[in-house]
């Protein structure tokens, strides 16, 4: 795990030029694991607006960059510049591959005229943002317009006011400080009370940035848009803000974990929700010192019997939906259902016994029109098995 860099001398880059040489405006969006982002990025890729948008999305963990692509629309004429990190994310691990994206981006210059950069739910945006300053050539084709922060309504609190290891950052609140632009999203699962309580959060951790209350991430774009956060002028605040939030740790948070499974085949769709309301309600599969994983954020892709149609699987903590997609099974196509699980386990060194519990118990999904009662047989027989 590299060091955190030492921030680097932000040098604000030159008034933006206009005509075809204009700088183009990058705008990080980002927030915890669930909180809306791809929600947001799709709002903002189907809103009218007459803007071709670019899109770099980074996925954490491996994998999973397939639901995400599946999650983003592909409304209009959309460049998706993958930059899916083994376990790791954009801002202190592959720093450089930020830049190739934005790089391999600019080569089809001339064809967009604004990039979308969505960081994962666990990503540092200031390490993010200093990528702008670092490489100053980039400066010269993109200018940082705004860091967009969208929070979960319902987990915010809870990520916000979560213990972290030693000396860890807690990547939720880091994310709070340094948007421009705050987006609480989901106000609709939440009740007054629980809003102002978040609210006054948000506030005492970035006593700057505009606030905006969504559901489905549908804000209005001029909030979101076109800030000019970072202009000439304003260079120097980034570094404020950077010096601010600045840590001397790493903020990866060692204990969080993706574990993704994929098994062929056509699961059923009551044994498919049994076995989610299992994981996350019941939390019933448990490691050999009897822990289960804290499922944080749940993703996943499925061949459902008598669907032709993809089905996606959208989880945050407790809260899970099954979404037939538009994309159709090709025929000649292998149906690979997969499922990610972002969280974490106390202890990790004994993920493996919980993996194996849940995996196995998976798997019984895909035992085709088996009765109920010898469905559950064959997990507690699976389950002794370990
Ligand atoms: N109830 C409710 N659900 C929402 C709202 N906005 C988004 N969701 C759901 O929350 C889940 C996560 O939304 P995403 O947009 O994928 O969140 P994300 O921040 O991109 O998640 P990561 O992939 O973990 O980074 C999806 O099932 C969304 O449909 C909202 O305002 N209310
Ligand atoms: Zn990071």
């Amino acid at each position: 795990m590299e060091e955190e860099d030492e921030c680097p001398e932000l040098v604000p880059i030159k008034e933006k030029s206009t005509g075809p040489t204009a700088q183009i405006p990058v705008t990080i969006i980002t927030g915890y694991l669930g909180a809306g982002k791809t929600t947001l990025l799709n709002y903002i890729l189907t809103e009218q607006h007459n803007k071709r948008i670019a899109v770099i999305l980074n996925e954490f963990g491996e994998g999973s960059a397939l639901e995400k692509s599946l999650a983003v629309s592909q409304a209009g004429e959309l460049y998706e510049e993958w930059l899916e990190l083994r376990n790791g994310c954009l801002c202190c691990s592959v720093k450089d591959n930020g830049l190739k994206a934005i790089e391999n981006l600019m080569e089809k210059k001339g064809k967009f005229d604004y990039i979308l950069l969505e960081t994962t739910g666990l990503a540092d945006p200031g390490a993010v943002a200093s990528m702008f300053w670092v490489d100053a050539e980039l400066g010269s084709d993109v200018y940082l317009d705004g860091i967009v922060t969208v929070i979960d309504a319902k987990y915010g609190m809870q990520h916000l006011t979560e213990e972290k290891p030693e000396g860890l950052i807690n990547e939720a609140a880091r994310q709070i400080a340094l948007a421009d632009l705050a987006i609480i999203n989901k106000t609709d699962l939440v009740n007054e009370s629980e809003m102002v309580e978040l609210r006054g959060m948000v506030r005492s951790i970035n006593g700057l940035g505009k606030i905006l209350e969504t559901q489905k991430s549908r804000v209005d774009l001029s909030q979101v848009l076109d800030l000019h956060s970072f202009d000439t002028k304003d260079g120097i605040r980034l570094a404020e803000k950077l010096q601010l939030v600045k840590t001397s740790q790493p903020h990866l948070d060692k204990s969080m974990l993706t574990i993704t499974f994929e098994v062929p085949g056509s699961v059923s769709e009551d044994l498919l929700n049994i076995f989610i309301q299992n994981l996350l309600w019941e939390k019933t599969f448990k490691n050999k010192t009897g822990l289960a994983m804290i499922v944080i954020r749940l993703k996943g892709i499925f061949s459902i019997q008598h669907k032709q149609k993809k089905v996606m699987l959208q989880g945050v903590h407790e809260l899970y939906e099954l979404d037939e997609t538009s994309e159709c099974w090709a025929d000649h196509e292998p149906r690979i259902n997969r499922l990610v699980f972002i969280g974490k386990i106390r202890y990790s060194l004994s993920v493996e016994s919980w993996e194996i519990s849940c995996f196995i118990t998976f798997k019984t999904c895909f035992i085709n029109n088996l009765p109920f009662t010898v469905f559950l047989l064959q997990v507690e027989t699976l389950m002794a098995t370990f």
